[in-house]
C-alpha cells in the first residue's frame, strides 16, 4: 500500500447486524488513489459487508467511514458526496437494474445527480463504450444475458465517473471468457486512474489482477502487497482460501532448480505452456 492518504478508509470500524454477532471488529482498510484491490475471504466471512460500510449502505456501529480524510456525514448531501467518489456494484445485477432499457439504467445515476441531460447523454456514451455495450443501448434490460446484465450494472456505477469503483464478485458466474474481458475493461478504467476494489474468493485472479490485497481471517482484516500477501501459506490458511495455482508451481520450479530466486514464475497456464522448461 502507498503512503498517501486513502480516499475513503474505514477507521477502527465495527459492524453487526441486528440482533447477531459481530461481523466486522476493529477493521482498518484505506482504499488509496490508483490502485487495484482484491478483497479476499471464504464465505461470510464478511466481504459484503465490508463493502457496504465503505460505500456508505451500512454505518458502522463502531468507528468511523472517512472521505479525503473527513469523516462521512450520513445526511442526504453527505452520502451524495461519498457516492460520487465512491460507487459499489452489487454481486447480483438484477439487485441493481430496473430501468426498462440499458440506456436508461445506466443514466438513472447521473440524472439523479442534477447534472444537464448533455453531461448525462455523454456520461452513459463514456461507460456503455467503457463497458463494451454501446451496442445494448436500447436493449430492454430483462433480455440480456448474464454476463451482459453484470456489465449494464458495472456501466450504471461508472456513469457516476467514481474515483473508487468496487465491484462485489464481479466474475462469480462469468464463463472463463467473459472473466477475460471483464478484467480487461477493468484494466482500462484502473488505466484512466479509477480505483477498483473487487471481492473475490478467486486468490489465482487476485494475484493477477491486484496491485494490493486485503484478507478477511477470523483474526481481522490483513493488508498488503498482493504478491507478498497471497503467497504467505499459514495466512490464506487462516483465511480458508486456497494457495494459488501459479504460486505452488513457481515453487515447485525453483525447488528444480528451473527458475532462479526473484524471476517472476509461470502466472496462468498457458505461460506455463510456453515455458522454456517445458519445452526442453
Ligand atoms: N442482512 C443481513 N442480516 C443479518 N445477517 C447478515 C446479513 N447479511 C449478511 N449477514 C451475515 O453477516 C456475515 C457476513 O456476511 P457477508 O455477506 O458480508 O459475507 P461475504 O464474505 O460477502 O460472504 P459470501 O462470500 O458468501 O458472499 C454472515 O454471517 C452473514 O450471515
Amino acid at each position: 500500500m502507498t503512503a498517501q492518504q486513502p480516499v475513503v478508509e474505514l477507521v477502527e470500524a465495527g459492524f453487526a447486524y441486528e440482533d447477531g454477532p459481530p461481523v466486522i471488529e476493529g477493521v482498518n482498510f484505506g482504499v488509496p488513489k490508483g490502485r487495484s484491490l482484491a478483497l479476499l475471504g471464504h464465505n461470510g466471512s464478511g466481504k459484503t459487508t465490508l463493502l457496504r460500510l465503505l460505500s456508505g449502505g451500512l454505518r458502522c456501529v463502531t468507528g468511523l467511514l472517512r472521505l479525503d480524510g473527513e469523516p462521512v456525514a450520513y445526511g442526504r448531501t453527505g452520502l451524495t458526496r461519498l457516492r460520487t467518489s465512491v460507487q459499489l456494484v452489487v454481486q447480483d445485477p438484477d439487485d441493481q437494474l430496473f430501468a426498462a432499457s440499458v440506456g436508461q439504467d445506466v443514466s438513472f445515476g447521473p440524472m439523479n445527480l442534477g447534472l444537464p441531460e448533455a453531461e448525462v447523454r455523454a456520461r452513459v456514451e463514456e461507460a456503455l463504450e467503457a463497458l463494451g455495450i454501446a451496442a445494448l443501448r436500447d436493449r430492454p434490460t430483462h433480455l440480456l444475458s448474464y454476463g451482459q446484465r453484470k456489465r449494464a450494472a458495472i456501466a450504471g456505477a461508472v456513469a457516476m465517473r467514481p474515483r473508487v469503483l468496487i465491484l462485489d464478485e464481479p466474475t462469480a458466474g462469468l464463463d472463463p471468457h467473459g472473466q477475460e474481458q471483464l478484467l480487461e475493461v477493468l484494466g482500462g478504467l484502473r488505466a484512466a486512474g479509477t480505483t477498483v476494489v473487487m471481492a473475490t474468493h478467486d486468490v489465482g485472479l487476485a494475484l493477477r489482477w491486484a496491485d494490493d490485497a486485503a484478507v478477511l481471517t477470523p483474526d481481522g482484516l490483513c493488508t498488503g502487497p498482493a504478491a507478498e500477501l497471497l503467497g504467505r501459506p499459514e495466512l490464506l490458511d487462516a483465511a480458508r482460501l486456497r494457495m494459488p495455482w501459479s504460486i505452488t508451481v513457481t515453487a515447485l520450479l525453483r525447488a528444480q532448480g528451473l527458475l532462479g530466486e526473484g524471476e517472476p514464475g509461470p502466472r496462468t497456464p498457458e505461460e506455463l505452456g510456453r515455458w522454456p522448461v517445458a519445452r526442453g
